[in-house]
């Protein structure tokens, strides 16, 4: 059975969100840092910064653990990736670390920051490598956020976490170069990932969550079709997939149903309508499993 860490923070609301679409619903109260979970796969689970997840799943504190990359590549874990999952507090997920100045200095890139710069980050060994491997030595000063209302007063140069670039504007920040892009991660420790039927566990969890993951933003569609306006529908069809099409019993009707993007649906079912699908259905998709 495996022990899993789960993050607290801009993570937390949306994991455990995961975990219950994945029909892997974690009981909790708010401020509950050991909660319950019914599922025969899993024993224990236990929320932490996801800061500090990677590195307690490298030692084996825990088999598996959801945490950011910028946060497995900051702590220098040694641990399995096992998959990339898009979500994040607000979108998709995807976020990068860089490297900001004041609007109006004339850097071009990081190659540009002076020796001896100060720089604020809550990332300290990212920084200390990225400036190393430009030959430039900065004094970097750790922060614990709010790293962006630092300069010009405290420090000459950020390196910090941007995801909608709204927070770097309104405080008159330019990006000057990108250290590295993160998304959500779900880590494996190495041992349990080598170990067979802790792997059948991990794999289990991980095609329950990707399987969430995968529907989300898509539904299923299904219409009758007249024979005759067959192929002019299916090739209306977006080509996710090719459509499956079976004969109506007794008719001469097909029934052509598939997987289509909820953001083309507005377009896609008057479409249909007009080139002659009749008794249209959309349904939800909870799971896709490929
Ligand atoms: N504004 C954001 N948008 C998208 N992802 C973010 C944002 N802030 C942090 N993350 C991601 O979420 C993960 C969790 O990071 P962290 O715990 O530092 O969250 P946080 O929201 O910054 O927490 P806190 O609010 O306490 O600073 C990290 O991997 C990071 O890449
Ligand atoms: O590009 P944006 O969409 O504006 O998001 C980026 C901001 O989000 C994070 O801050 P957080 O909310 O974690 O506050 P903190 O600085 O106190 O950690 C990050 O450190 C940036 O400040
Ligand atoms: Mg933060």
């Amino acid at each position: 059975m495996l022990d899993i860490a789960i993050p607290k923070g801009s993570l937390e609301e949306q994991t455990l969100l995961l975990f219950k679409q994945a029909d892997l619903e974690i009981r909790k109260t708010d401020r509950e840092y050991n909660p319950t979970i019914k599922d025969p796969r899993i024993k224990k689970i236990k929320i932490l910064r996801p800061q500090e997840i990677p590195k307690y799943v490298e030692e084996g504190y825990f088999d598996l653990g959801i945490s950011g990359r910028d946060w497995v590549m900051e702590s220098e874990s040694d641990v399995v990736e096992i998959a990339d999952m898009f979500y994040s507090k607000m979108g998709e997920g995807i976020v990068k670390i860089v490297v900001a100045v004041p609007d109006h200095q004339e850097i071009k890139s990081a190659k540009d920051i002076k020796s001896g710069s100060r720089v604020s980050t809550e990332y300290p060994r990212l920084t200390k490598r990225f400036f190393d491997n430009l030959g430039i030595s900065v004094d970097i000063r750790y922060s614990y956020g709010a790293t962006e209302a630092k300069v010009p007063e405290l420090v000459d140069v950020i390196v910090d976490l941007t995801e909608t670039g709204s927070t770097l504007r309104k405080n008159g920040l330019r990006i000057v170069d990108t250290i590295l892009e993160s998304n959500t991660k779900l880590i494996a420790n190495k041992k349990s990932w080598n170990d067979p039927a802790k792997r059948r566990e991990i794999e289990e969890i991980r095609i329950l969550l990707l399987a969430v993951l995968e529907a989300r933003g898509k539904v299923y569609i299904v219409m009758n079709v007249p024979e005759d306006r067959l192929d002019g529908i299916v090739s209306a069809l977006p080509a996710m997939k090719n459509p499956t099409v079976s004969k109506l019993y007794k008719s001469d009707y097909y029934a052509v149903g598939t997987v289509v993007s909820k953001s083309e649906i507005n377009i896609l079912i008057p479409e249909l309508k007009t080139l002659g699908a009749e008794d249209i259905l959309e349904m939800d998709i909870t799971k896709i499993v490929h």
